[in-house]
């Protein structure tokens, strides 16, 4: 009898064990500074157990992995059901709630009640309006959605063809989808769960149109949920990933809402159908600044999810020969490897950083806001559309590589990467299309720029556009030099500033040439996105270091996050060399000088690798993969997972009864 069972070991996998017991640094200490101090770590700690004390979320990762659509989607409507029935009865804060949404990894069906419709309320709502609205919706009984994009348009606000026209006579709102392509398609929840919709519409009255505004529409009866007349609403269908939400469709057919459906916080309608605008016309926009960046902070998650999988697995997978007297190594061993996976590891931090940085400044602005002080609206804008296109592309990107990085297992769905990859992809098309919203910051540099060329003095993030670029002298002088973070970060500003002139320079000069502007911004488009993703880049680079440099923390955690640090500046010189070069930000000798501190840095940090992702703490059920467990029991894992799939249920599959027996039944039979 084979003694090869799928139990799993009680103990750690010594391969694990060993690295963990050579880490330089205490990773407590560090999980404290990830997640804001041990008050708070504690109390996700305690929010972790409540939740995953329930088998429910265990037995939620095999409908997720084996299930239909249909029981994929019914089982995480009950996760979110268990959640606001949790919320309730635990009396969570908004920052709990948050937490235990990011433990969960946000696969909820309902997702959208609390990403958006509930903030959009927060922000486009009247007083009135959110005591009655608001408060129905966070105590759950209405359940609705933002529905905004429609099957023509999704960048293109301004093209939306949905109207909400006003009628004085009844004092209503006569909503219409008058085009096939007029129709809502993509909201999330909208297909099967939400009752009720915020839906974006082009506002008309006596045959004027006013823009894109919100009103709220009831689209399903509160008794049975059927569907109430005028609407039609149902499922998109199955996507790459993101199978638990139902993102819908919906068409109204002159579905008559009362005036006050309309939100007018930010713009009103009089009940004799007057309308008076409060504040900049872009303020009915705010809900999607939010998600934007809310989505930094997601793509944090998502690539340092991927690294401590990637890391985990090649830390206990053995492959090849180094030393042919030895036995095989660890992968993670081979620089090559280090290659593939160190770049997200350290990207992990960097977004940590810088998306820690843009909240802070979102949170700030959103007060003045809210206080009817609109002045960092366009600087916020801009930079979080710009960071939202950064940081989803490239950690999408990276954990795609992390994934490779792990061969053949990396393609099961039970690695959790290709789920992970798939469920994170959407980040580079959801609240603005990442060209696009590139582009939104592009026209605010130009803008600036233009600013500091007529000796206006600039603050903000883009204050270095009046740099005088004739002073720059590459701050690295020799090999020692490349490891100065600020440095570093002095060459990613310059890089930025002498990528950012070029194309302003050459749009000035198109138009100077009778070029009309639109002609000549859409012939320096690729351009323009290239200054932007340099922006950017330096953006993150500063949050960096700045978050590195004001860390409080014993030494030998700031020396890891410092070679880290290093390691995401050096590595990114090295990827973009072209632009570096190009913008004479550094010359062949510093090139190659940062090119071999990138390589040596590789094994600096191969040491603390597990220790470094063990900090993100995540939880196994969070996690959701056989290669990234913490104990590190890969293969018993892969194993264990092959029971729960319904494949090896029978023996003999129903298929063979069915064609396989009668096939090879003829094939003996035949003479040929
Ligand atoms: C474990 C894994 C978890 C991962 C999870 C992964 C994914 C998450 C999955 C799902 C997400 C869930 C929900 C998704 C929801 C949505 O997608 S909702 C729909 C979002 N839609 C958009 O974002 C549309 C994008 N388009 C726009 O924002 C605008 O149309 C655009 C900005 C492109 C242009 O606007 P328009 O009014 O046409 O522009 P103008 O050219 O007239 O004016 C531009 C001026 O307006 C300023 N401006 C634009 N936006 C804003 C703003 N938000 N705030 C302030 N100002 C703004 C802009 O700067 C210009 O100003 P100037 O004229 O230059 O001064
Ligand atoms: C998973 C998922 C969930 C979603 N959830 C919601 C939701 O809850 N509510 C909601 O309202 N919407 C939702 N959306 C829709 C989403 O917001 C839109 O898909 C997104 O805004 C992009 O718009 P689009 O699809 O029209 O792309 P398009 O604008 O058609 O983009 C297609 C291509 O055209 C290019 N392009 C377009 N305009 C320009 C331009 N001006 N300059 C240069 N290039 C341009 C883009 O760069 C892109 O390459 C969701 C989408 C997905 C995938």
């Amino acid at each position: 009898m084979s003694e090869i069972t799928s139990s799993i070991p009680l103990q750690i996998n010594p391969d694990l064990q060993e690295e963990r017991d050579k880490a330089s640094f205490n990773v407590t200490e560090l999980t404290h500074i990830i997640y804001g101090g041990i008050e708070k770590t504690k109390k996700r700690k305690r929010l972790e157990k409540l939740l995953f004390s329930d088998p429910f979320f265990q037995e939620y990762q095999n409908v997720r992995a084996f299930g239909s659509r249909s029981e994929y989607y019914a089982a995480s409507v009950k996760k979110s059901t268990k959640i606001f029935k949790l919320r309730r009865q635990h009396k969570w804060t908004d920052e709990e709630y948050e937490t235990v949404l990011d433990i969960c990894h946000d696969d909820l069906a309902l997702t959208l009640h609390h990403t958006m419709f509930i903030p959009a309320l927060e922000r486009l709502a009247t007083e009135d309006q959110k005591s009655k609205w608001l408060t129905l919706a966070k105590q759950y009984k209405i359940i609705g959605t933002y529905a905004q994009t429609e099957l023509g348009h999704g960048t293109y606000l301004q093209g939306l063809e949905t109207t909400a026209t006003y009628d004085p006579q009844t004092r209503e709102f006569v909503m219409n989808t008058p085009t096939l392509s007029a129709m809502k398609w993509w909201p999330g929840s909208l297909g099967k769960s939400s009752n009720h919709a915020l839906v974006l519409a082009t506002l008309i009255i006596s045959g004027k149109k006013y823009g894109m505004h919100p009103f709220l529409v009831q689209l399903r009866s509160m008794d049975d949920h059927k569907v109430l007349p005028g609407v039609r609403v149902g499922d998109i269908g199955a996507k790459m990933g993101g199978n638990s939400v139902d993102n819908g469709y919906l068409i109204l057919d002159n579905v008559r809402i009362p005036r006050n459906n309309m939100l007018m916080k930010n713009a009103q309608v009089s009940p004799d159908g007057k309308f008076v605008t409060r504040g900049p016309s872009k303020a009915n926009y705010a809900t999607m600044m939010l998600i934007r960046v809310q989505i930094c902070t997601m793509a944090y998650q998502v690539v340092s999810s991927g690294a401590t999988i990637g890391i985990r697995y090649s830390a206990v997978r053995r492959q090849s020969k180094l030393d042919p007297q030895d036995r095989e190594p660890k992968i993670l061993e081979y620089q090559t490897q280090q290659y593939k996976i160190f770049p997200g590891l350290a990207m992990s931090y960097a977004f940590l950083f810088a998306s820690r940085s843009l909240t802070r400044k979102y949170e700030e602005a959103f007060a003045e806001i809210q206080r009817g002080d609109f002045k960092s609206l366009p600087e916020l804008h801009c930079l979080s559309s710009g960071l939202k296109s950064f940081c989803s592309e490239h950690s999408v990107r990276q954990v795609e590589i992390i994934r490779q990085s792990c061969g053949g297992h990396g393609y099961l769905n039970a690695a959790g990467l290709g789920m992970l990859v798939n469920a994170a992809a959407p980040m580079i098309t959801v609240e603005g299309e990442n060209t696009v919203m590139y582009l939104q910051l592009a026209r605010y540099i130009l803008k600036r720029f233009a600013g500091a060329m007529s000796g206006q003095q600039l603050d903000g993030s883009t204050s270095y556009l009046s740099m005088d670029p004739a002073t720059y002298v590459c701050p690295v002088m020799s090999e020692t030099d490349c490891r100065n973070l600020t440095a570093l970060c002095d060459i990613y500003r310059y890089r930025s500033y002498m990528t950012v002139c070029r194309v302003a320079r050459q749009v000035q000069h198109d138009m100077e040439s009778d070029m009309p502007q639109h002609v000549a911004i859409n012939k320096n488009l690729v351009d323009l996105v290239r200054a932007a993703k340099a922006h950017s880049y330096y953006i993150v680079v500063k949050d960096f270091v700045e978050g590195v440099d004001a860390l409080v923390a014993s030494a030998p955690v700031i020396k890891v996050l410092r070679t880290l640090c290093c390691f995401y500046a050096a590595h990114g010189i090295a990827e973009y060399s072209g632009d570096f070069l190009e913008s004479e930000a550094v010359g062949l000798h510093q090139l190659k000088w940062i090119k071999n501190l990138q390589v040596s840095l590789l094994g600096e940090i191969r040491p603390d690798a597990v220790a470094l992702v063990d900090a993100f703490d995540y939880h196994d059920i969070t996690l959701s993969s056989a290669l990234g467990c913490y104990d590190g029991n890969a293969y018993e894992r892969l194993f264990k997972s092959t029971e729960n799939d319904p494949m090896n249920k029978e023996e003999v599959h129903p298929s063979y009864y069915q064609y396989l027996k009668p096939f090879m039944e003829e094939m003996n039979k035949s003479k040929l």
